[in-house]
Parts: structure tokens; sequence; C-alpha cells
């Protein structure tokens, strides 16, 4: 099986009965919901409402008090090589001495095996990853020099480089220009036509319906979740941000 071919059949995400807590205090609650291939996915509510919890237990990095999150029908750790991430701006050390392509090229370790040092094909796929992100010119410069919403990009075009089944984004679009989230919105889409699948936590409510074709919206508990037109109502978007909000959903 090729390192890219998740098991046929299985859902890319499935969070079943998930309970999670911080030193007892739960702030998820009994959630499940199943994402199937091919979609993009927005992750949706409040501040506080578990967004990045789920993500930290669904790549196992915590452990949750019940339930479970399974990938491609597997616990993470079995998955990890179908798996992208794209941590959230400004979580990332970035003194750590080392440049864009570089960046990139780690992508493609998963790929290679720790064994085999990256060749040319590899330089020239993780140049390509930087181009389709508009960053090329900066392939050498110190990842530490580059503005956040450049770094922002470097990151996407390590995902891109790592051909995974499914990505994990933590809020791509947190404090970009205009230009770069246009080029992230074209980026998930070609990702989508390639049959892969995005869950973004996601904050702009405004742009929701245009972005996603599926939506998880939580408040500590699961609210709803579903393809958008459905799902992304005023009702569901008020029971979890409590009170009125400023809405430009479908319903
Ligand atoms: N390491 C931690 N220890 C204790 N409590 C935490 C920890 N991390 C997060 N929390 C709490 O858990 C709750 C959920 O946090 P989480 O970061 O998952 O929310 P979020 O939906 O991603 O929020 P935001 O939109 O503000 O990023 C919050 O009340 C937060 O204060």
């Amino acid at each position: 099986m090729k390192e890219t071919e998740a098991p046929p059949g299985a859902f890319p995400l499935e969070v079943r009965g998930l309970t999670a807590a911080y030193r007892e205090k739960p702030v998820l609650w009994d959630v499940s919901f199943t994402i199937p291939e091919g979609q993009l996915v927005g992750v949706v509510g409040p501040n506080g409402a578990g967004k990045t919890t789920l993500l930290k237990v669904v790549m196992g990095v915590m452990r949750p008090a019940a339930g479970r999150a399974l990938v491609f029908g597997r616990p993470f750790e079995k998955a990890r090589r179908w798996v992208g991430y794209v941590p959230q701006r400004g979580s990332v050390d970035w003194d750590f001495p080392t440049d864009a392509l570089d960046v990139v090229m780690m992508g493609l370790y998963g790929r290679l095996g720790w064994l085999r040092r990256p060749g040319r094909r590899e330089r020239e796929i993780a140049l390509q990853c930087l181009e389709k992100v508009g960053m090329s010119e900066f392939a050498r410069r110190q990842i530490s020099q580059l503005s956040g919403g450049q770094q922002q990009r470097v990151f996407l075009a390590r995902a891109l480089a790592q051909d995974a089944r499914l990505y994990l984004m933590d809020e791509p679009f947190a404090g970009v220009d205009y230009r770069t989230e246009r080029a992230i919105v074209a980026l998930l889409r070609e990702l989508k036509e390639r049959g892969r699948t995005v869950v973004c936590v996601h904050h702009d409510l405004s742009t929701v319906t245009e972005y996603f074709d599926r939506v998880v919206l939580l408040n500590g508990r699961l609210i709803a979740e579903g393809p958008v037109q459905e799902v992304f109502t005023r009702e569901n978007v008020e029971a979890a941000y409590g009170g009125s909000v400023a809405f430009a959903g479908g319903g």
C-alpha cells in the first residue's frame, strides 16, 4: 500500500462520545460526529468552545476523559502518515534556525522514510509547493524573518508537500491579508478536488457558507454538525454563541 493510501471506506474522522477535560474540568462534553471524505469542514464556535482541544484529542496530544476519536478508523498514532497538520500562527517556536524551503521539505520526510535524505526531486516538489502559495522568492529566507502571513503560507506549502489524506488546520485564515486568504481558499479547493478532506478551526462566521461544505458547531457541547446549508442556520449559530449574532448564513 502506498504511503498516501488510507484504508478505503473508512471515515477520515470519527468522533464518538468524546469528553475532554483540563484538571477534571470538562471543556468538551459527549461530542459525536463523522466527517465523510473529500469535504471542506469548518469547526466553528465562540472563544473557549473547545475547538483547539478537539484537534488536540484527535491528534493524540491530549487523552480524552471519555469516548474517542478515530482517523481512518484507527487511533491517530496508527494513521498519522495520512494526516497533515497546519498549526495556529504564533504557536510555533520560530527561533529555530531553518529556512522556508527546509520547513516545506520536512513535509516530505513521511514519504521518504527517515533513512533517505531528500534529493533533487524532493527539492523540486518543495519549490513547487512554495510557488503554489506565492512564496518561491522566500525559499531561502530564515523562517523567523518572515511575516506572520508568510509563515502561514510556508506551513500550508509543507502540508501540500506532505500529500496527506486528511488535513487538520487551526485557524489558517487568522490574521492574514486578503490576498493570502484567497490563496488559502484556492488551496483548500484544490485539495478537495484531489479528494482530500480538510478540517479547519475557523472564526469568521461571514465566510463559513462560502468556504466550507460542512460545519461542526461547538460550544463545549456539539450544537450541530452537517452540510452547511442544513446546519449553519441562525438558530444553531445563536445556540452556539448565545444571544443574537451578526449572521450571514442561509437560514
Ligand atoms: N492547557 C490548558 N489548561 C487548562 N485549561 C485550558 C487549557 N487549554 C485550554 N483550556 C481551556 O479550555 C477551554 C477550551 O479551550 P480551547 O483552546 O479548546 O478553545 P477554542 O474553541 O479553541 O478557543 P479560541 O477560539 O479562543 O481559540 C477554554 O475555557 C480554555 O480556557
